[in-house]
């Protein structure tokens, strides 16, 4: 069976990093997605090139599996200590970026502002539910994850980082969130509606995107890791399920859930098997490069339409990373071959994006060339895919469905965790 068939078949899957470091995972079928529809042609005009991609391929989704980075709390002392908080990290990051303000997201909204309507997606501490306010009509994305799963898993510190990071950014490719609340049990982020789905899907249906539609998304998601990385954030969890299209086909990152304010280095395990880099496989201090070597992945498995270390064995995944050399399909061109090779490297000192000149190194390869970085920014290009959706309807048309959970939401009750999320 061919790796993209592997990759076809496989059903959803959620893993998460057990308390004693080994990796389980889990195979859960309720969120079994429906087939994909066909898809639109999908064009990048902007060189007047015209390339379209296959149509009408249905897929079974696949999620692959996460690993979250524990946080540095021991079970018996999460009720009565605090990890640092988000309050003590804010200051912290003023102190050392004057500039850095993150907006203030408790208390401005509650669930009596929205009506609460289908399933986006679902993750592994919640879900995502489409809303409308009752205020301007606007549909928004509500995130609604559960304190006791977040704890019960140690993920305390990333879920109020989450917060931070998402409060402390505003560039035109990632998400925008307008606030946070809580309830006895659940935490709430009210955020953009990103209408036009997952990159992922779109990724999925189209088997593989040609090369220039590959190098419009890479270069949109350059510019936002480069725009992160200004800020000291790493953002630690890219592949195509956290890059959602609005409207017009432009990307937003979402999911905030690894990202992480790190002026110097870090050390813990997480990630995505596929994507995370060497130096984090092998516990080794590691900064804002691993986003590059993820950004290599990205390119490869959009060009490809699979990751170049896969295997169904997570830990054989992890051995491929270590050990295996790069290869490329006969297809790949030349240039990207020379860009994918020093991004996915394990020589810290060649890696692109790592060296003197940061991002600058990436923008100016020759497999960019033809992208001009600042109409890009503005949005001044025209997309190569623009979803087929109803704009500012609530059209959820490119969301699988997922089965409603019969969960109540604003729930009052005593709340065992009420000390540890008091910035949402
Ligand atoms: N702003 C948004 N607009 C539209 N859909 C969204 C938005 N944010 C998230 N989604 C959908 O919900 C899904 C889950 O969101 P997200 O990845 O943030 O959750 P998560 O709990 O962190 O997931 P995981 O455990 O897989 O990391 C996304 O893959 C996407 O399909």
């Amino acid at each position: 069976m061919s790796m993209q068939n592997l990759i076809h078949e496989s059903s959803k899957m959620h893993t998460i990093q057990s308390p004693n470091n080994t990796f389980n995972s889990g195979t859960d079928n309720s969120s079994n997605a429906t087939s994909g529809s066909s898809t639109s042609n999908l064009y990048l005009t902007a060189k007047g090139e015209e390339q379209s991609i296959t149509d009408s391929v249905y897929y079974n989704e696949f999620q692959r599996q996460i690993i979250p980075e524990e946080d540095d709390l021991k079970d018996d002392i999460i009720q009565t200590h605090m990890p640092e908080s988000a309050d003590h990290e804010m200051r912290r990051i003023r102190a050392l970026q004057p500039n850095l303000q993150g907006k203030p997201t408790s208390g401005k909204y509650s669930l009596k502002d929205f009506q609460i309507l289908r399933t986006l997606g679902t993750g592994s501490f919640g879900r995502v539910h489409l809303i409308r306010s009752n205020h301007n009509g606007r549909f928004y994305a509500l995130k609604i994850l559960k304190k006791r799963l977040i704890v019960k898993l140690k993920q305390v510190e990333h879920t109020n980082d989450e917060r931070l990071m998402l409060s402390l950014v505003s560039h035109p490719f990632i998400v925008r969130m307008w606030g946070t609340f809580q309830d006895s049990v659940h935490l709430y982020m009210v955020m953009d509606y990103v209408e036009g789905g997952e990159l992922f899907s779109l990724l999925r249906k189209s088997q593989r995107f040609p090369n220039p539609v590959a190098k419009f998304y890479a270069a949109e998601v350059c510019l936002s890791l480069e725009y992160l990385h200004s800020k000291d954030i790493i953002y630690r969890d890219l592949k195509p399920e956290n890059i959602l299209l609005d409207k017009n086909g432009h990307i937003k990152l979402t999911d905030f859930g690894f990202a992480k304010y790190v002026p110097d280095v870090t050390y813990t395990l997480c990630g995505t098997p596929d994507y995370i880099a060497p130096e984090v496989v092998s516990t080794k201090p590691y900064n804002k490069s691993v986003d590059w070597w993820s950004f290599g992945i990205l390119i490869y498995e959009m060009l490809a339409g699979h990751t170049p270390f896969y295997d169904s064995n997570t830990v054989k995944t992890y051995e491929n990373i270590l050990n295996a050399k790069l290869k490329f399909p006969a297809f790949f061109h030349p240039d990207v071959r020379d860009l994918l090779s020093q991004l996915i490297t394990k020589d810290l000192s060649n890696r692109l994006g790592n060296l003197q000149n940061g991002s600058e190194d990436v923008k100016r390869h020759p497999w960019f060339s033809e992208v001009i970085w600042d109409k890009l920014l503005s949005k001044n290009i025209e997309t190569p895919y623009e979803p087929p959706i109803q704009q500012g309807q609530g059209d959820t048309s490119q969301f699988d469905r997922y089965p409603e959970e019969d969960e109540t939401y604003g729930v009052v009750c005593e709340d065992p965790y009420s000390n540890l999320f008091t910035n949402f």
